[in-house]
């Protein structure tokens, strides 16, 4: 039998990420045991019954005494606090990795607390829904998708092919890039994004003006652009505010872009108005 990628993984925050993570490899027969861990006692069972993982405990220091790999898929703000928590009860060569959806911050707060012998790979999938918990996972989440891993000087060469590995392993393209690069770029394509999905929500269903929800009147394309809105607020909150500053920057460009569509509706600017669109549709259609 060929040797196992991973023995023995342990999934911090059995969710969505970490729990799809866990029947991606299983179904590749990457992994071999998989220890789930969280708070909430009800989804650790369900994922246990789900087959999400084999077996849960509520001790996280004592959940990765023997893994090979231990994966960190908590709401962003909480990973370093659990990062602190696990990383000096990891055996000697395990290797620490995440899923979080900022780098920057998270890599700034858990590198220095990576002992000798112990190793750190930052990685973020680029595959997700709008729903959360261990009922959610699915086993071909990450399958045709992107994962970037944001390696710095001090990662080891050797963790991070095996975590390139691993997300090949659960179908993904794995591309490497700098922290800074990352951040800025998924500010740009999927927090503006979340952003102005949750604003718009909010815009419309404050329109009280009928005495009535109107949001019972909304067709496909509120649908379609607002499906993100029902995301988990936590995990968005943690995410806006790890990376602010890339997120008020696209935010601002984003006013701009607002403020120079409204002022040609104001000024009847149709020439205007149909490049603009004209523009836009283009850009999407060559993106199908
Ligand atoms: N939802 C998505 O589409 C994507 C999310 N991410 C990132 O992955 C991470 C996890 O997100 P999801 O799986 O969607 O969330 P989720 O809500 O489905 O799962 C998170 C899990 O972490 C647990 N948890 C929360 N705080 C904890 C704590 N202090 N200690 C132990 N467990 C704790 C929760 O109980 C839950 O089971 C986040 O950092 C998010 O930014 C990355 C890519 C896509
Ligand atoms: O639901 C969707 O379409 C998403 O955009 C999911 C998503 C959420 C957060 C990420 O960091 C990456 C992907």
């Amino acid at each position: 039998m060929q040797d196992l990628l991973i023995p023995k993984m342990t999934v911090i925050g059995t969710g969505l990420i970490g729990g799809s993570l866990a029947l991606a490899l299983k179904a590749a027969g990457a992994v071999g045991v998989v220890t789930g861990v969280g708070r909430g006692l009800a989804n650790l069972q369900q994922a246990v019954e789900l087959g999400v993982i084999d077996r849960f405990s509520q001790d996280a220091e004592a959940a990765v005494a023997d893994a090979d790999v231990v994966f960190l898929s908590t709401p962003v703000k909480t990973l370093p606090v659990m990062a602190a928590r696990v990383l000096p009860h990891m055996k000697p060569g395990a290797i620490l990795t995440d899923g979080g959806s900022v780098k920057e911050h998270i890599v700034a707060e858990i590198e220095p607390l990576v002992p000798a012998g112990v190793h750190f790979v930052p990685g973020h999938p680029i595959a997700g829904t709008e729903r959360s918990g261990a009922v959610a996972a699915f086993a071909s989440l990450y399958q045709d998708r992107r994962c970037i891993l944001t390696p710095t000087e001090r990662t080891d060469t050797k963790a991070l092919e095996l975590v390139r590995r691993m997300w090949q392993a659960a179908g993904s393209e794995v591309v490497t890039m700098d922290v800074t690069k990352h951040d800025r770029i998924l500010a740009a394509i999927s927090h503006l994004p979340h952003m102005v999905a949750y604003a718009l929500v909010n815009a419309v269903a404050s329109d009280d003006r009928y005495g009535e929800d109107i949001l019972k009147y909304s067709a496909g394309g509120f649908r379609d652009f607002t499906r993100i809105a029902s995301s988990d607020p936590s995990m968005w909150r943690d995410i806006a505010l790890t990376n602010r500053e890339a997120l008020l920057d696209m935010i601002g460009g984003f006013e701009s872009m607002l403020a120079e569509l409204k002022q040609d509706i104001a000024d009847g600017q149709d020439d205007s108005l149909f490049n603009f669109f004209l523009r836009s549709k283009e850009r999407r259609d060559a993106l199908l």
